[in-house]
Formats: C-alpha cells, structure tokens, sequence
C-alpha cells in the first residue's frame, strides 16, 4: 500500500478552481446574440466584451452515466439596455437532471423556468444555496456592480439543451429598473 499522502491534484480556493485538467472557457456579448431584448443597445456595445466565463473540472466525457461535474461561473457587472449581464440559460439535456449551485462572491439572481413557462427566482450572494429540480431551465444574472462568482456541480449526462430558450428565451427578464432589479 502506498504510504505517501500526495497534494491534491486540483485546488478550490475564494473563487479559483485551478490544477490538472481543469478548463476555462468564455462567452462574449457576440456569443450571445439575441438573448438580450434591446437589439440596438446590442449593437451598439462592443461584440468583443467579455460577459462571462467558466472554469470546470469535467473528469468523465460528457454523457458519462454516474459521473459529477464542478464548474466556477464568473459574470461581469454590465448590462444591455438595463438588462443585466447573464448566462445564456438552458434545460438540460437529460430533461430530469438536476443540479447545486452555490453563491461565492458578488451579487446576482438565478431565474428558473419550468416547462409551463413558469418563472421564479432567487437572490445569489455569498454562501446562497441553490437546488434547481429536474425540468427546470436555469440562467443567472448578476445585479450587482462587481464580479459575481458562482459554484455549479450537475451529472456528467444532464448535457445542455440551449434549443428552447434560444427560441422562446425565458418568460421573464430581468431589468435594472431605477436601481432596482425587477422580473418583469
Ligand atoms: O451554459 P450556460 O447557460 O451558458 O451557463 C453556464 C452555467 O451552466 C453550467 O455550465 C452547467 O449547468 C454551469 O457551470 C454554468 O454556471
């Protein structure tokens, strides 16, 4: 038996999950063309403007029954017409998946949507607990003047399904209303 104890291979530390095969992407406002209402305050911004990014630790290939995965998602403060800066939002795949998410640093709302459209929110800041059920499609927002940092872990077969919102988006957004963010 091995008698040496090792340094992990990965280290989650304030909002910065770093080490062995752990991967960064990022979606910038032109990645997200159309989620956002005001089309000429759109086009009007920088296509270049990153919005936000995520750093994941897939160990499984996706699809991979039994398998977790664990994501750090980091949105930019901004907005397009008074609509906050947010992720695209998806169902997933696996329709029945379900998945954490856990506030970090920042402030932000997660909006939820089941398959009736029915919208509902929750308020994200450091140390907010968040389940979202199965059939439940998921998107955050951050509503505040600094970085939001969010953890996520979901089964390596949940799988992403962006198709619905693309089309119909959520039934509610969320808008900067004098100061105040209101689902509207
Ligand atoms: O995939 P979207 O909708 O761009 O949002 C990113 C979020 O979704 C996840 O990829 C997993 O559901 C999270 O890691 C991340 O917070």
């Amino acid at each position: 038996m091995d008698t040496i104890i090792n340094e992990p291979k990965r280290v989650f530390r304030d909002d910065h999950l770093g080490g062995e095969g752990v991967d960064k992407s990022i979606r910038k406002l032109k990645d997200l063309r159309g989620i956002f209402k005001d089309e000429r305050a759109f086009e009007n911004m920088d296509p270049e403007t990153l919005v936000y990014e995520v750093i994941s630790y897939l160990p499984v290939k996706e699809g991979t029954q039994g398998g977790v995965y664990f994501g750090v998602t980091s949105i930019f403060p901004g907005s397009v017409g008074g609509e906050y800066f947010m992720t695209k939002g998806h169902f997933h795949a696996m329709i029945d998946r379900t998945e954490f998410y856990w506030g970090i640093k920042g402030e932000g709302v997660l909006i939820l949507m089941d398959e009736q459209r029915r919208v509902w929110a929750e308020k994200m800041f450091p140390g907010s607990f968040h389940y979202i059920p199965g059939r439940v499609a998921h998107r955050v927002a951050n509503t505040g003047k600094e970085l939001l940092s969010f953890a996520a872990s979901w089964p390596s077969d949940a799988g992403h399904n962006y198709e619905e919102i693309a089309r119909n988006g959520f039934a509610k957004r969320l808008i900067d209303i004098n100061g105040v963010a209101s689902l509207i």
